[in-house]
């Protein structure tokens, strides 16, 4: 007995997430894995951009002490808050808080 296809009817295909090579998908416990360590790798990034982000800050106000300003200037803060609430929506305005904190000490 010879196999014979429908043409009238519809070949399976793949779902949307399936490998294109045939490779078996992923285990959830693979996908998780990798994706926290692309986690960590981005979280011990963005920790060295804050890292960075302080010691410029502090070398802006020491400028600014030396030359018998103050340490806080206000409206370049809330130009700060308003660039990370335009960029990440209502949290960014913590976030921008947090680092302005960091980076200056509480005002
Ligand atoms: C670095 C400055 O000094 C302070 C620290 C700021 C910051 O970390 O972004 C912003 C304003 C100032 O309160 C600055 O004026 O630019």
């Amino acid at each position: 007995m010879t196999a014979t296809t429908d043409p009238t009817t519809p070949s399976p295909s793949p779902a949307p997430d399936a490998p294109a090579d045939g490779a078996a998908e992923r285990s959830p416990e693979e996908v998780i894995a990798t994706a926290r360590a692309r986690i960590d790798d981005l979280d011990a990034r963005i920790i060295g951009l804050i890292e960075e982000r302080v010691t410029v800050s502090r070398q802006v106000q020491a400028a600014r002490i030396a030359s018998g300003g103050r340490r806080v200037h206000l409206a370049r803060e809330m130009d700060i808050l308003r660039r990370y609430r335009d960029g990440l929506g209502a949290p960014g305005t913590g976030l921008a808080m947090t680092l302005l904190d960091l980076c200056r000490g509480r005002a």
